[in-house]
């Protein structure tokens, strides 16, 4: 058994979008990889607190604001690391590099270095998530009216899309679904159907998003390029990292009038919930677009509601 070790890096993010990789050097392991700055937890450190000090050693910048996001484990031959990611927002002074061989600024998506470290791939992909959900809801405020309500929202930059619509009847749920992922992928948004792996199928959607009972029932992960699933407890969100979802959404954070009577998990509740997983956790639960410093503070991946983010982007 090798023994484990802690590995603290920062998606250094611009406003943008862009993050930064660096190149690993000549006379390291993986020479010529691209990784994200950051380095070995040292004894005594905390994850965030060996990323602070990495990230000055390495980039001479000091670390103004920090997330925790994601928590991945990978064997390499020469070690077993558990790599603690964290998203970097602000910082301050100029990146000036002290042991990669080059740093480039990328866009999730659209790649133009290479190879990346082998315990990368699912973060890059991770980082293609959009940060807001928006759930539908035309069974309660009707078709046309959501279909209007969702191009507002595509055309003002909403990115995901999630297709639920347990209230429909399986016609009218079936013309929806294909009206809508038709025109969030016009608009290249992701979509993805709620509840019904055929129909999203059908639809030409992105992929499934599971509810919790479905999610308990499944041994295999669906064959769709993007799976997630709701959960609201730390064994829905272990199961769905064990069958290696793309994303989980886990709530409620706030009173919602979906789950009525349900108690509220609130940021601290959230944050011990969602810590230490391999996939992103988008926060639910009576959120709009003003929490999401608090979700990402808290560790979201960022927020999903039915009624609280259409309005965002119009
Ligand atoms: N900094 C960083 N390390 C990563 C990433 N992905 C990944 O698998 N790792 C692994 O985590 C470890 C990082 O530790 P490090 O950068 O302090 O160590 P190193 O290999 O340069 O060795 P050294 O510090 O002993 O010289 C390496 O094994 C590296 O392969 C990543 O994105 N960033």
């Amino acid at each position: 058994m090798k023994k484990i070790v802690d590995v603290a890096a920062g998606v250094i993010t611009r406003p943008d979008g862009s993050f930064l990789l660096g190149q690993r050097a000549p006379g390291t392991f993986y020479p010529g990889y691209w990784e994200f700055p950051g380095g070995k937890v040292e004894a005594g450190e905390t994850p965030a607190q060996a990323l602070v000090r990495e990230l000055d050693e390495e980039l001479g910048i000091r670390v103004q604001a920090l997330n925790p996001w994601l928590m991945r484990e990978h064997h390499y031959e020469h070690a077993h690391v558990r790599l603690h990611f964290f998203e970097v927002p602000a910082w301050s002074g100029e990146v000036n590099d002290h042991v990669h061989s080059a740093l480039v600024w990328q866009h999730a998506g659209r790649l133009e270095v290479g190879p990346m470290l082998p315990a990368n791939g699912p973060i890059l992909k991770a980082l293609r998530l959009p940060r807001t959900m928006g759930i539908t809801h035309a069974g309660e405020i009707g078709v046309e009216a959501q279909l209007a309500v969702l191009d507002t929202a595509l055309a003002g930059g909403l990115r995901l899309v999630q297709v639920r619509e347990p209230a429909l009847d399986a016609a009218v749920r079936e013309s929806f679904a294909i009206e809508a992922v038709r025109r969030a992928r016009a608009a290249g948004a992701l979509a993805v159907v709620n509840g019904d792996e055929q129909l999203a199928l059908r639809c030409g959607a992105d992929g499934v998003h599971l509810p919790a009972v479905q999610l308990a029932a499944l041994d295999v992960r669906p064959d769709l390029p993007w799976v997630g699933a709701s959960c609201h407890t730390r064994a829905e969100l272990e199961r769905a990292a064990a069958l290696e979802l793309d994303y989980a959404v886990l709530g409620a954070v706030g009173e919602t009038p979906t789950h009525p009577g349900q108690a509220a998990l609130g940021w601290e509740g959230f944050a011990r919930l969602a810590a230490g997983l391999p996939l992103p956790v988008f926060a639910v639960g009576g959120l709009t677009a003003a929490d999401m410093a608090a979700a990402r503070a808290a560790g979201a991946h960022g927020i999903a509601a039915i009624r609280g983010v259409w309005g965002a982007f119009a």
